[in-house]
C-alpha cells in the first residue's frame, strides 16, 4: 500500500494507523510526505519507535527512517517477528515520547495478528501532551476493547512525564463482538480521577468542591524524570449503559506558579460531567481510535461519539477515510448532531478476527465483490 502522509490531520496518526494496517495485513507499506501537515515535517525520534517496534513484532524490514525523512518503506520481510513464542519485546520512544501512541501503531496486529502471548514493555512518557496517558490507556481505551472482547492488561512499571514504563499483556481474545454503545441509557455512573505531578506541591482536594457522588480520586505526587514541573489531571467518567468517556489537563512549567492544582482537578471534573451531558458514550478521542477495531470486527458496530472536541482536529476523518481506502469491504457511515446529542458512527466490518483471515484474503474478497457486482 501507498499512503501519502498529507492526508487528513498530515501528523504521526497516519504513520501509525498505515503501520498497523500494512503489518497486520502484511502488505509492503511506502510512505511518503510523512507529517507534511506539521510544522517540522518528516519524522521525529517517536515515531521511528514506532517502526522499529512494529517491524520487530511483525518481522518486517524498513528502510528510511533517520529524524527528519520523510519517505519510509516497510517491507514484507519473512514474518520470522514475534510470534507463537512467549516472551517480551521492549521499544523505547526515548525520553518523552509518548508510549500511548507507539503501542497504537502496533495494538491491530498484537491483539488480531493470532501471534499468541507476548508482553510489550514500552519505554517512553507515560503523561504527554497532545497524547492518550496511561490512564486513558487503562481505564478508557481498554475497557472499552474490553467489550469487543479483546481482552488486554496495561500495568504501570514507572510513571514519567518523560522515562516512564508501561507493560503490556494480552490475555486473548475469547469472541470478537461489535461495540454496541449506540444509544446512550442514562448519566454518569462514577468518575475517576487520577492526578500527579512532578516538582509540585502535595495537595488535597476536597471531594465536596467535586459536588461528588461516585467520584474517585487518586492524587500522585512523583511524576518521574525529565520535566522541571509538570501537573495532569487525568477523568474517567463510566456511564450507566456502558459508555466510557475520558478527558484530562496537562501543565507545565511557569504555568503552574500560578494555578491552583485544587482549581484544575475540580475544573476537570466539571468539563468531565459535560462532556458526559452532551449525549455520547465515547469521546472524541478514543472514537479514533476504536474505529480500527470495529473495521476489522465482522457485522455492524455503533458508537455515539460526543464530548468536547479539538478545534481544527481531523484525526477522527482522517482515520475513517484512510480505513476506507485499506480496509476492502469495510462501510462507515456518520450522521452528526443526532437527537439526544453526538455523533453516531455505524461501522460495517469485515470480519478479520482472531487471525483467521489474513488482509489479503479480506482485501481479494471485496475486490471479487467489487468485480461481481
Ligand atoms: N489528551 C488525550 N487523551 C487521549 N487521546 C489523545 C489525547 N490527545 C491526543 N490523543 C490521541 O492521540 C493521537 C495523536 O495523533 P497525532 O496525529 O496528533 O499524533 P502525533 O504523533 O502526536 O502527531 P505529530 O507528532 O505529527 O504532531 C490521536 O489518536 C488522538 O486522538
Amino acid at each position: 500500500m501507498h499512503v501519502s502522509g498529507d492526508r487528513g490531520e498530515g501528523g504521526g496518526q497516519v504513520l501509525r494507523l498505515s503501520l498497523a494496517l500494512s503489518s497486520l495485513f502484511r502488505q509492503e507499506l511506502m510512505l511518503s510526505k510523512i507529517r507534511a501537515g506539521r510544522s517540522k515535517p518528516g519524522l521525529r525520534k517517536q515515531h521511528i519507535s514506532c517502526v522499529t517496534l512494529v517491524a520487530e513484532y511483525a518481522g518486517m524490514v524498513w528502510e528510511g527512517g533517520k529524524v527528519g525523512d520523510v519517505e519510509l518503506t516497510l517491507g514484507v520481510g519473512d514474518d520470522d517477528g514475534c510470534t507463537k513464542e512467549a516472551g517480551v519485546t521492549v521499544a523505547d520512544a526515548g525520553g518523552a515520547g509518548s508510549t500511548a501512541l507507539m503501542l497504537q501503531s502496533v495494538l491491530p496486529l498484537y491483539t488480531l495478528g493470532g501471534r499468541g502471548k507476548r508482553d510489550l514493555v514500552l519505554k517512553g512518557g507515560t503523561n504527554c501532551a497532545f497524547a492518550p496517558s496511561v490512564e486513558h490507556v487503562r481505564l478508557c481505551l481498554l475497557p472499552i476493547l474490553g467489550l469487543m472482547g479483546i481482552v488486554l492488561e496495561c500495568e504501570l512499571v514507572k510513571r514519567g512525564f518523560s522515562f516512564g514504563e508501561i507493560r503490556i499483556t494480552n490475555n486473548g481474545i475469547s469472541e470478537l463482538k461489535n461495540l454496541e454503545l449506540g444509544e446512550r441509557n442514562g448519566g454518569i455512573e462514577s468518575i475517576q480521577v487520577v492526578a500527579c505531578g512532578v516538582g509540585v506541591e502535595e495537595f488535597d482536594v476536597d471531594v465536596e468542591e467535586l459536588q461528588g457522588v461516585g467520584v474517585d480520586i487518586d492524587l500522585k505526587v512523583g511524576g518521574g524524570k525529565g520535566k522541571a514541573k509538570a501537573f495532569h489531571c487525568v477523568c474517567v467518567g463510566r456511564l450507566i449503559g456502558g459508555g466510557i468517556m475520558s478527558t484530562d489537563v496537562l501543565l507545565e512549567g511557569k504555568k503552574l506558579d500560578s494555578t491552583s492544582l485544587t482549581e484544575v482537578v475540580v475544573k476537570c471534573v466539571a468539563e468531565m460531567r459535560e462532556m458526559a451531558a452532551g449525549g455520547g458514550n465515547v469521546d472524541y478521542r478514543t472514537a479514533d481510535q476504536l474505529l480500527v477495531f470495529m473495521a476489522l470486527c465482522g457485522g455492524r458496530g455503533i458508537i455515539r461519539v460526543g464530548g468536547k472536541r479539538d478545534e481544527g482536529c481531523k484525526h477522527l476523518e482522517t482515520v475513517i477515510e484512510m480505513l476506507q481506502e485499506f480496509v476492502s469491504g469495510v462501510r462507515i457511515e456518520v450522521e452528526e448532531e443526532v437527537e439526544g446529542g453526538g455523533m453516531i458512527i455505524r461501522v460495517d466490518g469485515v470480519g478479520f478476527g482472531g487471525g483467521k483471515k489474513r488482509g489479503r484474503e479480506v482485501q481479494e474478497e471485496g475486490e471479487e465483490e467489487e468485480v461481481a457486482s
